[in-house]
């Protein structure tokens, strides 16, 4: 990595063109017989079905906890690569995948094709993970238990799912001698649940630095979703084509201390609890209306029953009351407005001193309509008290809204290998990623950013999410690699939409 800066940009784009006429070169496995070869199917034998759960069951096993920006489990971190060699050795040995370790503990992988004239496209997925103190797991956490069908433990969805499901699927299709005509990058970040700014950051700069723009990345975020939407019978399957934006506000009020005993008419922690009160209880604009959401649900409108259909096909006439009742459910509210939430509330040393001062975190998510600057100008408009002062930890704002028509090759790629894998999946629709991922740091090199898990995910699974017993079923995970197996191999072939059986 840091060969790459010391040498610059000259050097940088000749050492590559170097790896790569090394690459084109190379005898082995890009013989000529394999070249256009046939399609492999996506079927894997018994003892393959078992390597690939235990594989993932000791990828939770390594607590790779991102706990602060400051602090994680480099121990765990570095242990992890060490892993990933052992259970793939075919990804890490085959001459046309070049593998690099970025600031330490990331994972970046070219895989060169053997078709140029295609553009690279980009998997995306990270490794580290969100504390889990053992109180209220069914099982520890980090032991990567079997149970009744599913492997357990923090980072099962998000996200050593997809780091290890696209190795994997990888490491299959080399065994099968595959040779993609597409080149693709693997990132694997080890520091997305704080940011990203180590891995995914200096990823990014790196393949800036070369020169390379990427046709489209996949990331997570987004999933085939079950039970989310009250009528909404049957799963959908949502690709999100936006992330939102996120502000972290440090909130302050400093007042003179002194003795509890003749208390002033108010305090910091008083001037604080009515604000950060204010906030809660002033939500953000309800933005119905922009951003993808409304396409969304017109898409969706054929999947609901009579007069639901009705109402979401007439969205110039019933917004005002379709608008309200996303915002009724805490999960649908998020599609709808920027979130506002109290993260943290710190002040006081002692019961009988009037402390100094008192300090509130904030962490609102922003609505693809909105930014950074008009949430700012709300919240200084909300709180409206002079003596509390803001602060901005971190800030960005949403990303664009990338393209789901039908010239998009990563929204109908995924769309294409979706209707493969899941067809009872009727519906494929464009969506919102609500959280934040690494893709942010990758706007300048692809236009096509696109949120999708192959995983079903239901109300309860999503509360597990930095919450409690995480878990996949063994099977969900063998579809997952099986997903990315297909995508991979269509990724090669595509040739331009497919109709869906119900639009025929
Ligand atoms: C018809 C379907 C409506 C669906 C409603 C969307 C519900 C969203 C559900 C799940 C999203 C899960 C996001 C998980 C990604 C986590 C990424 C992360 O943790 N990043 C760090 C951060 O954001 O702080
Ligand atoms: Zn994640
Ligand atoms: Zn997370």
């Amino acid at each position: 990595m840091a060969r790459w800066y010391v040498c610059g940009l000259a050097l940088a784009a000749a050492e590559l063109l170097l790896i790569f006429a090394t690459v084109f070169s190379a005898k082995g496995l890009r013989g000529k017989e394999f070249q256009g070869a046939s399609r492999i199917p996506s079927q894997f034998s018994e003892e393959e079905r078992v390597a690939m759960k235990e594989a993932l069951k000791g990828a939770i096993r390594i607590p790779t906890v991102s706990f602060s920006h400051e602090k994680s489990n480099t121990t765990a971190l570095a242990e992890f690569g060490e892993y990933i060699h052992k259970v793939f050795p075919t990804v890490f040995s085959t001459n046309f995948i070049q593998h690099e370790v970025v600031e330490q503990y990331s994972h970046l992988f070219t895989v060169q094709g053997s078709d140029p004239s295609l553009q690279p496209y980009m998997l995306l997925a990270h490794f580290d993970v969100v504390p889990a103190p053992e109180e209220g797991w069914e099982v520890p956490p980090f032991s990567g238990l079997e149970r009744d069908g599913f492997i357990h433990g923090r980072g099962t969805l998000d996200n050593k799912n997809s780091v290890m499901a696209i190795l994997q699927a990888l490491e299959l299709l080399l065994i099968r001698n595959y040779i993609p005509q597409r080149s693709f990058f693997i990132a694997l970040g080890h520091d997305e649940e704080v940011s990203g700014t180590r891995g995914a950051l200096k990823i990014s700069e790196l393949l800036q630095a070369r020169g390379i723009q990427v046709a489209f990345l996949v990331d997570e975020c987004s999933f085939i979703f079950d039970g989310f939407i009250p009528n909404l019978k049957k799963p959908c399957a949502m690709v999100s084509v936006t992330e939102k934006g996120a502000l972290d506000l440090l909130l302050q009020v400093n007042m003179t201390p002194g003795h509890s005993s003749a208390p002033p008419k108010e305090t910091s922690i008083g001037i604080l609890a009515a604000a950060v009160s204010r906030l809660e209880n002033t939500p953000m604009p309800n933005m119905f209306g922009s951003g993808p959401l409304k396409m969304t649900l017109e898409q969706l409108a054929n999947e609901f029953p009579f007069p639901t259909n009705i109402v979401l096909k007439n969205l110039w006439l019933f917004r005002p009351l379709v608008s309200r009742l996303m915002e009724r459910n805490y999960i649908t509210n998020t599609l709808v407005r920027t979130t506002t939430a109290l993260t943290m509330f710190n002040a006081g040393v002692k019961v009988n001193v009037i402390p100094p001062v008192a300090q509130a975190s904030v962490n609102f998510r922003i609505h693809p309509a909105q930014t950074v600057h008009e949430v700012l100008e709300l919240v200084k408009n909300i709180v409206a008290d002079d003596r509390v002062q803001l602060h901005v930890l971190r800030a960005f704002d949403p990303l664009p809204i990338s393209p789901s028509d039908d010239k998009a090759l990563g929204y109908q790629l995924l769309r294409q290998t979706i209707q493969s894998i899941f067809p009872e999946v009727d519906i494929v629709a464009p969506g919102i990623c609500i959280a934040n991922t690494d893709s942010r740091h990758y706007t300048n090199i692809t236009a096509g950013i696109y949120h999708f898990n192959p995983v079903y995910l239901q109300p309860q699974d999503f509360s597990s999410i930095h919450g409690i017993n995480e878990k996949i079923s063994v099977q969900a995970y063998e579809t997952q690699v099986k997903f990315i197996f297909e995508l991979i191999q269509n990724a090669d072939t595509y040739t331009g939409p497919v109709p869906h059986v119900h639009e025929l």
